[in-house]
C-alpha cells in the first residue's frame, strides 16, 4: 500500500489517457502526485518502498554504486559534492544510527545542508550524516508491500561479508569512509544497530537494509556498539559463520576521553570526566560501570567473540595508525577483506586545520573532504594523575589483549 501502489506501470497508463483526455489526466495525473506526496510526509517510512519507483543504476564491474536515483525525485538527495560543507548534527550517534522507523523522513529531513561555521582552509568538512544519508536511499525501506523484489536492479541485497564491530570512537568512521573509495565495496552508510538493538527485525528486515553488490563486491556496515554487546557474536555467528570482523582499537584513556567529549557535547551539565571515572574522588576505585571505562576493557569483551569465531576472522585496526599512517593500515585492511589494493597514500592528505587525514577524492565526490566537525574534536584537559591512574588501571587488561590478538598496540 501507500506509495507502493504508485508503480510507473500505473503512471503509464495515465500517460495513455493524457492524450485522449488532456485536462482530465492532468487532473488526475496531480492527485496522483499529491496523494504520493502526503504519503511521504505521513509516514511512508515503513510503509511505502522508495524501492518500488526506483530506477536501477546499472553498475559497471569494478566500479561502486552511487545512489540510485528515484523516478518521482521526491526522494533523491542533494549529491554529496552538491552540498557544500555540512557536519553531523550534534546528536551524531543518533544520527548515525539507522531508526527503521524512520529512515525516509530522516534522509529528507537530513538532506538539508547546514553549514559549518568553523570550516577553514577550503577544506569541506565531510557529513558522514550526509554522505551516509546518500546511501540510506540505497536501502529498499523493509517490509514495504509493493516492493520490487530483490532481484530486480542491479546486483542484489546481500548479508554483510564484513562488518566493523568495534569499538566506539575507535575511528570506526573514517575506517569505513576510507574502504568507501573502493571500487569492490559497498557498505551502509548508517548503523544499523541490527545485532543490538533491532535483532527482533529479523535476518531479512537486515538484508533489505543492504546496498546492492555486484559479484565480487563486499557488502559491509558498521555499528561500533557490537563489540560490547554479549548476544552480538552469537547472532553474527548464526547470520553467518564466516563473517568477517574488523575492529579499530585505539588507547582506552583516550578513547574514554573521546567518548566522555562526546556525551558532554550533547549535555553540558555532565558531571566532570574525574567524578564518572572514580567512584569516589580520591581516586580510588574506577567505576567499571560507567560505560566510557567499560567499553575499553578490550580483552574481556574479546573473551567472549572467541568463544564463536577463531582469531582469524579479526582484523585489528589500530586507531591511532589509522591517523598516523592512514594508507598502511588501510593496506591491511584490503588485504584481510581479499581486496585489491587500490586504497594507497595517493587517496589521503594531511589537513592542518583539522589535525587529520581526510581523503582527496571521497566516493561521490570530486572534491577533498574531511569527516564532520564530530570526529576530530578537541577533549577536555583532564588532570595528568588522573589519566596515570587510568592508564594504570587499563595496563593489565592492555597486556592481555596485546597477548590475545598477538598485537603490540604501543598504549603502555
Ligand atoms: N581521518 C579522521 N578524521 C577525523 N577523526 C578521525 C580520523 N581518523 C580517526 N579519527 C578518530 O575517530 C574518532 C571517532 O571514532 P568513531 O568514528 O569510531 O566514533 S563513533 O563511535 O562512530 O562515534 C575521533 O575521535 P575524537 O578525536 O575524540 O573526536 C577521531 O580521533
Amino acid at each position: 500500500m501507500g506509495c507502493g501502489i504508485l508503480k510507473p506501470r500505473v503512471v503509464s497508463g495515465h500517460l495513455g489517457s493524457l492524450r485522449a483526455q488532456p485536462k482530465v489526466s492532468l487532473l488526475l495525473t496531480m492527485i496522483c502526485l499529491f496523494t504520493f506526496f502526503f504519503y511521504c510526509l505521513s509516514g511512508c517510512d515503513s510503509q511505502m518502498s522508495f524501492g518500488s519507483l526506483r530506477i536501477a543504476q546499472p553498475v559497471a564491474p569494478g566500479r561502486s554504486a552511487s545512489v540510485e536515483p528515484s523516478i518521482s525525485g521526491a526522494g533523491e538527495l542533494p549529491r554529496s559534492e552538491d552540498v557544500k560543507e555540512n557536519t553531523l548534527h550534534p546528536a551524531e550517534a543518533q544520527e548515525n544510527t539507522l531508526r527503521p522507523g524512520a529512515a525516509l523522513l530522516d534522509t529528507l529531513r537530513l538532506g538539508t545542508a547546514q553549514t559549518i561555521p568553523g570550516a577553514k582552509d577550503g577544506t569541506v568538512a565531510w557529513v558522514d550524516s550526509l554522505l551516509s544519508r546518500n546511501r540510506t536511499m540505497d536501502h529498499k525501506l523493509p517490509h514495504s508491500p509493493g516492493a520490487i523484489s530483490m532481484h530486480s536492479g542491479i546486483g542484489s541485497k546481500k548479508f554483510p561479508q564484513a562488518i566493523i564491530v568495534g569499538v566506539k570512537k575507535g575511528g570506526t568512521r573514517a575506517l569505513l569512509e576510507f574502504l568507501r573509495i573502493h571500487p569492490d565495496v559497498r557498505a551502509l552508510g548508517a548503523e544499523p544497530h541490527f545485532f543490538d538493538r533491532c535483532y527482533d527485525k529479523g535476518l531479512e528486515w537486515y538484508r533489505n537494509l543492504m546496498p546492492r553488490t555486484l559479484e565480487g563486491q563486499i557488502t559491509m556496515e558498521k555499528t561500533p556498539s557490537y563489540f560490547v554487546t554479549p548476544e552480538a557474536p552469537g547472532r553474527i555467528y548464526n547470520m553467518s559463520k564466516d563473517t568477517k570482523l574488523i575492529v579499530v582499537v585505539r588507547n582506552p584513556v583516550t578513547r574514554a576521553i573521546s567518548d566522555y567529549t562526546q556525551t558532554l557535547s550533547k549535555t553540558p551539565s555532565l558531571p566532570t570526566f574525574q567524578a564518572l571515572a572514580f567512584k569516589n574522588t580520591s581516586m580510588g576505585t574506577i567505576d567499571t560501570t560507567w560505560s566510557a571505562i567499560r567499553i575499553g576493557i578490550y580483552a574481556k569483551h574479546l573473551e567472549n567473540w572467541l568463544q564463536y569465531f577463531p582469531l582469524s576472522k579479526f582484523l585489528f585496526v589500530s586507531g591511532e595508525r589509522l591517523v598516523s599512517d592512514p594508507a598502511g593500515e588501510m593496506g591491511r585492511v584490503q588485504d584481510f577483506l581479499g581486496l585489491k589494493r587500490v586504497i594507497t597514500d595517493k587517496h589521503f592528505y594531511f589537513n592542518k586545520t583539522k589535525g587529520f587525514p581526510c581523503l582527496k577524492k571521497p566516493e561521490g565526490s570530486g572534491k577533498p573532504r574531511c569527516l564532520g566537525k564530530s570526529k576530530g574534536r578537541p577533549h577536555p584537559n583532564i588532570d595528568k594523575t588522573l589519566l596515570l591512574r587510568l592508564q594504570e588501571f587499563y595496563r593489565p587488561y592492555n597486556m592481555k589483549f596485546y597477548q590475545m590478538t598477538g598485537h603490540n598496540f604501543g598504549w603502555d
